[in-house]
């Protein structure tokens, strides 16, 4: 099925917004009425546009405040459509967009309502034009699809059909049988298909659309059952987002039209509209790299946190330090010149890095050439959002019989002479938490969940003592992947630009200790904070005091216990040392506005 997005979905100018479409892959837009009055190409400039860009213009849209008025209004109404049709001829667009009247001139008559709109579609008709009839969710009278239906067949126009919006019908809250009726509506007379998402919210949805809506799976709405009523009816016309939100009106229109496109690629997946390569969900976290101008910070933390130098690049600047099976390799070439320190690539150990390769790209996400001296594995790579690398990487790389082997990130790495130096009992890495742009979090929440299949867990916010973040978990099933995507309070807050590595050990007070010994700072944490663990949970003897001596934190879900605690900041990076007991499913959400305050009066 063809792919179409509304013009008022993306930032910019109209030509922006067209090249940015087209770009993305989209087949064809929705002309959206106030970008074509502020632009001063003419509506044949714009057709014109359009054809270059190989986007149909599959709707212009809205009109509003036409049916169910008293005579004269409706005249007037007749000749304000007599004009925009003129217009949608000369941009070379067949159906046009009338949404549910909200006037207070508009009478609760069903009737009128069917013989006005009739009349309209037979003005429509003798310029070959289809009228699509949306019932807003505020309508005034009319505001559920199926009354907008029912309106439409009362008509029985030729030239009359209805749009079926996802946001409209979704939002408010039908029970999901009040959605079979859609299928009872014949699929020719569905005109036009909008698709919307929106985060689950308890507010006014007019407000709630107009800020809120985003594209489908970013939100709570079940915009995949909705498709599968609609495609079930018979429906075969374009797809088209339209999405309001005020987020995307500052960001760029590229990167939020491929954003988009993705949305769609995933939504026709699971609708089961088409095949894609099937996702290849990581298996665990073989290595974060680090790439900063200045080893000498990092490498001391990692140092002292019992990390050793094992093995270095065989044709670049990257040392390889490991514990247990953490494993974190800081570059100094050229990229960290651009970056100061910071976290640029993950490893993402895979069962089959060139099928999960396959699906990213299959998903729009940009696959990174293989930058590499003569002999260096060839790695599959491909950028998230945010710029990270992600390296799809062998689990197993050798060959299983008749199986070629797959190539190995390690053999790229000469062993180092090294002291052994005394591990303090990190056994892997736990989790990372990831600070995204603030225009891109729904866009990394997608891509993590459809490129590689992880799951996401609900958003939470968290009080920071200068705002709010707001983050998100992703996770295998096992959850020996664990990404935590947050987004920061103000994109100059040192703080909203960080991201963590969190590690594992199996005693935190150990490891904390041993980090302590050989000169690591951990972040202190007030006392009144240890003092409120001691009202809500019963300690054994001692166990709070050397909480608070080492500022470690504590949580408890229904599965298990959370200890964790941070080692100060290098750059945009620090780490935490965590233990998880009992099968303890979160990131200790609850102690991270604490642990935040703690930053800023750190720094
Ligand atoms: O918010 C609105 O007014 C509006 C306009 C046109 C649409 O198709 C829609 O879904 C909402
Ligand atoms: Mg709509």
């Amino acid at each position: 099925m063809r792919t179409s997005i509304a013009t008022v979905s993306l930032s910019g100018s109209l030509t922006e917004k067209l090249t940015a479409a087209s770009r993305a892959g989209f087949d064809g837009v929705e002309i959206f009425e106030n970008d074509l009055l502020a632009s001063p190409l003419t509506p044949e400039d714009i057709r014109s546009r359009c054809a270059d860009l190989g986007l149909s213009i599959d709707l212009y849209q809205p009109m509003r405040d036409i049916e169910a008025v008293p005579p004269e209004e409706f005249t007037r109404n007749l000749r304000r459509a007599r004009h925009k049709f003129e217009l949608m001829s000369r941009l070379g667009a067949d159906t046009v967009l009338v949404c549910s009247s909200v006037s207070p001139l508009a009478e609760d008559d069903d009737a009128l309502a069917a013989a006005q709109l009739s009349q309209l579609a037979q003005l429509a008709q003798d310029f070959g034009i289809r009228v699509a009839y949306e019932a807003l969710a505020w309508g005034r009278h009319v505001n559920t699809y199926d009354h907008a239906w029912r309106i439409v067949e009362a008509a029985g126009h030729p030239a009359l059909g209805t749009c079926l919006d996802s946001f409209h019908i979704l939002a408010r809250g039908s029970d999901p049988k009040d959605l079979e009726g859609i299928a009872d509506i014949p699929g020719e007379k569905i005109f036009f298909l909008q698709l919307a998402d929106a985060p689950l919210m308890a507010m006014d949805v007019l407000q709630w659309s107009r800020h809120y809506r985003c594209f489908p799976g970013q939100g709570g709405l079940d915009v995949t059952g909705l498709l599968r009523h609609v495609i079930a009816a018979g429906y075969r016309g374009p797809l088209s987002l339209e999405v309001f939100n005020d987020v995307f009106r500052q960001a760029e229109a590229g990167p939020t039209a491929v954003d988009a496109h993705r949305s769609l690629l995933v939504l026709k997946e699971a609708a089961g509209l088409a095949a894609l390569p099937a996702p290849v969900v990581p298996t665990g976290a073989a290595f974060v790299e680090l790439v900063t101008a200045d080893a000498e910070p990092a490498s001391a933390l990692l140092g002292a946190l019992g990390f050793a130098r094992t093995a270095r690049h065989r044709s670049k600047p990257v040392d390889l330090w490991q514990q247990g099976e953490a494993r974190v390799l800081v570059n100094t070439g050229p990229a960290a010149r651009r970056h100061g320190t910071s976290l640029a690539a993950v490893g993402l150990e895979s069962p089959d890095p060139a099928g999960a390769a396959r699906r990213a790209e299959s998903l729009l996400a940009p696959v990174l050439p293989r930058r590499r001296a003569p002999g260096d594995a060839p790695l599959d790579a491909v950028a998230a959002p945010d710029g990270t690398e992600l390296f799809f990487v062998a689990t197993d790389p050798v060959a299983a019989d008749g199986e070629d082997e797959l190539p190995d990130w390690r053999a790229d790495f000469v062993d180092v002479p090294h002291q052994d130096a005394t591990p303090h009992g990190v056994t892997r890495i736990d989790h990372l938490a990831l600070t995204q742009p603030w225009h891109e979090f729904d866009e990394a929440v997608l891509f993590h969940r459809s490129v590689l299949g992880l799951h996401a867990q609900e958003s939470v916010d968290v009080a920071d003592p200068y705002g709010l973040h707001r983050s998100r978990a992703v996770s295998n099933a096992d959850g020996s992947v664990r990404i935590a995507l947050g987004v920061g309070p103000a994109p100059t807050d040192d703080g909203a630009r960080a991201q963590h590595i969190a590690l594992a050990t199996d005693d935190v007070v150990a490891t904390a200790r041993a980090f302590r010994a050989v000169g690591g700072r951990l972040l202190s944490l007030p006392a009144n904070y240890h003092d409120d663990l001691a009202a809500r949970y019963a300690f054994a003897d001692g166990e709070l005091e050397t909480y608070r001596e080492l500022g470690i934190l504590y949580d408890r879900d229904t599965h298990g216990e959370f200890r964790h605690c941070y080692t100060h900041t290098v750059g945009r990076v620090f780490f935490e040392l965590v233990q998880r007991d009992g099968g303890y499913r979160g990131y200790g959400a609850r102690n991270a506005p604490v642990r935040l305050a703690a930053q800023h009066a750190a720094r």
